[in-house]
């Protein structure tokens, strides 16, 4: 891990507080693809950085999927380990090498975009060809723009953020990023007890609260698949691999969650969304690159997946993804 200051690279191993709190700094780059902005959309135009490991890359893949985009937006993979030189393109070890320009790390994509950066060097990075800049790198945003920016280009009508859903999507977003989706993190990077319990604490209490709303609901904001159930899949999905042992959070597995791990299975076997989960790649990241909490790197063998079993989730009504006007 580490980041740059003034363009220039250098080691560091987190960003904990005096308290022994984990936290995420502010992403920088939140710029839009609009049809009269400077970033307009365009096939081929674009291209998507990310790592199969990160939760919040994998929530674009997946939105490049099922909103028909992929030869569109083209893609490039990180390597699983990020060590000394922060993300890197080493083909060694797992990355596809860098499509467009054969950069040897990430922190040089953020460079060329701005000579002087200061700041983390994250996936996902939504890049432009044209301008050579980054347009954005909050995968919050990535996925807005990407379950609408490109309408025109590829007919989708597809809706995962509809109008009728909006408030409700926002209300369970923060609530779980805050306590899940983050909480997972600030769990497992705490340096001192209490911090440590305080994250656990909310990241069962809202894993319990999960559980009873899908008990009478087929997705989280109700008959309609959006972009909350995405968001909060990413993390899940790695929950029993890696959260709940490198993490710490080992009150439960998703498994013992009859609602929760049905809801999981369903949305794993959507179509196209298999292929991008990388269990070996998340799996060997975490575990290989964090070795402030696991010092020599070994890397788990289990658990044993369930995912493609039956989800039993057709007892409760569901219409899918919302399909728009188009
Ligand atoms: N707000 C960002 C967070 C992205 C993020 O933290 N990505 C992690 C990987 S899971 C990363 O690249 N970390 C590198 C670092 O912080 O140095 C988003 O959601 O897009």
């Amino acid at each position: 891990m580490g980041r740059l200051a003034q363009g220039v690279w250098f080691d560091q191993e987190d960003q904990i507080d005096e308290d022994g709190q984990y936290r995420r700094q502010a992403t920088q780059h939140r710029d839009w693809i609009t049809a009269d902005g400077d970033f307009q959309p365009e096939a081929g135009r674009y291209h998507l950085y990310v790592s199969l490991a990160c939760p919040w890359a994998h929530r674009t893949l997946i939105y490049r999927r099922l909103k028909g985009l992929e030869s569109l937006i083209s893609v490039s993979v990180v390597s699983w380990l990020m060590a000394e030189h922060g993300w890197t393109f080493d083909q060694n070890l797992g990355s596809s090498g860098d499509a467009l320009q054969g950069l040897q790390y990430l922190h040089q994509l953020y460079t060329l975009d701005s000579p002087d950066y200061s700041g983390r060097v994250t996936v996902p990075v939504l890049w432009d060809r044209k301008t050579r800049r980054i347009v954005n790198n909050e995968s919050a945003d990535i996925i807005r723009i990407f379950n609408a920016a490109f309408d025109e280009l590829t007919r989708s009508t597809l809706d995962l953020y509809p109008t009728a859903l909006q408030e409700e999507i926002d209300r369970l977003n923060s609530h779980i990023y805050d306590s899940l989706n983050n909480g997972v993190y600030r769990a497992g990077f705490a340096t001192r007890q209490g911090a440590y319990e305080e994250a656990f604490d909310a990241v069962f209490a809202t894993l319990d609260e999960l559980e009873g709303l899908l008990d009478g609901k087929r997705y989280l904001a109700g008959e309609y698949l959006s972009e909350a159930d995405w968001r909060l899949f990413t993390t899940l999905v790695r929950f029993d691999a890696v959260y709940h042992g490198h993490f710490k959070c080992n009150l439960r597995r998703i498994s013992d969650y009859p609602n929760l791990q049905g809801w999981l299975r369903e949305l794993y076997q959507w179509p196209g969304i298999a292929e991008t989960v990388d269990l070996q790649h998340i799996k060997r990241h975490y575990y290989q690159s964090h070795r402030s909490i696991n010092a020599n790197g070994i890397v788990p063998k289990g658990p044993q997946s369930s995912l493609g079993s039956p989800h039993g989730r057709e007892r409760l009504p569901g219409r899918g993804i919302f399909q728009g006007a188009g």
